[in-house]
């Protein structure tokens, strides 16, 4: 199979790369539960005052319980299905970063395909942090990444990003509600342009444009 040619709405099985596939609804609850309560202790370390002795219950009590969770750890480049709220589904890897179901670290941008392309509300911490109650700028590019690359991939096949340019217009706030939304502009063969935006409070605070080459399937 041949995908370098047209846009095609077919996404490539990543077991044809050598990479294991989740469904993402068969991730246990009990799974689900734990990234969201480390995804909560990593702002709580990240910001606590809490004596020393506190801290040094802390750090053992997580030392014993990396130990115990690092005994079966999954391939690098395990990817996993996403429903996208329309019918259809995203493959991605299971700890990509800004999206990736199983990262406590990620805001875990959930995307969802809107008739113009792909929109998300997230709504980010300290973590983020870069300028005081600023989100970091690097953050800013990675969601845009994200965003321009999921509507890039389920609008025509999946891709690297080969160009990312970021317009930062406004500061991007911390604990407030972001909109992200990303659209295909035009493809031509391989090259996919693609185009992504934040808001808050209704204002444009970043936009990026992205050139996305995608990946050749092996026959
Ligand atoms: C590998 C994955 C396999 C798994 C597949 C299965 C399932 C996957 C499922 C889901 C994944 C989907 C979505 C994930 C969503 C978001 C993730 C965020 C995106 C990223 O986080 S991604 C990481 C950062 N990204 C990189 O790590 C790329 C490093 N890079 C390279 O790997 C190469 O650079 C590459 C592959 C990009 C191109 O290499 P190449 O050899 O395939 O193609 P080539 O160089 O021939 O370029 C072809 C035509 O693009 C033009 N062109 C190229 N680069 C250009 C540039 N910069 N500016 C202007 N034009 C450019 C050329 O001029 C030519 O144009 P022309 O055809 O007209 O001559």
């Amino acid at each position: 199979m041949t995908v370098n040619t047209q846009p095609t709405t077919e996404t490539p099985d990543p077991r044809a790369f050598g990479l294991p596939l989740v469904e993402g609804g068969s991730l246990p609850a009990e799974l689900h539960s734990l990234v969201s309560s480390v995804h909560d202790l990593i702002d709580a370390v990240g910001n606590t005052r809490a004596d020393t002795e506190t801290l040094a219950e802390a750090a053992a009590t997580v030392r014993g319980l990396t130990d115990r969770l690092d005994v079966d750890r999954r391939q690098v480049g395990t990817m996993v299905t996403r429903d996208l709220g329309d019918g259809t589904t995203e493959i991605g890897t299971i700890t990509n970063i800004v999206a990736g179901d199983t990262n406590p670290a990620a805001p875990r941008l959930a995307l969802m395909r809107t008739p113009e392309g792909m929109r998300a509300e997230v709504t980010l911490n300290t973590i983020y942090q870069g300028p005081p109650g600023l989100v970091h700028g690097g953050w800013i590019a990675a969601m845009l990444d994200q965003a321009v690359g999921s509507v890039s991939s389920v609008e025509t096949s999946p891709g690297l990003t080969a160009r990312l340019e970021i317009d930062y217009r406004r500061p991007t706030p911390l604990f407030t509600p972001l909109e992200i939304t990303s659209w295909v502009e035009r493809t031509e063969g391989r090259k996919v342009y693609v185009a992504g935006r934040i808001r808050a409070h209704g204002q444009v605070t970043a936009e990026g444009k992205a050139l996305m080459i995608r990946v050749e399937v092996p026959e």
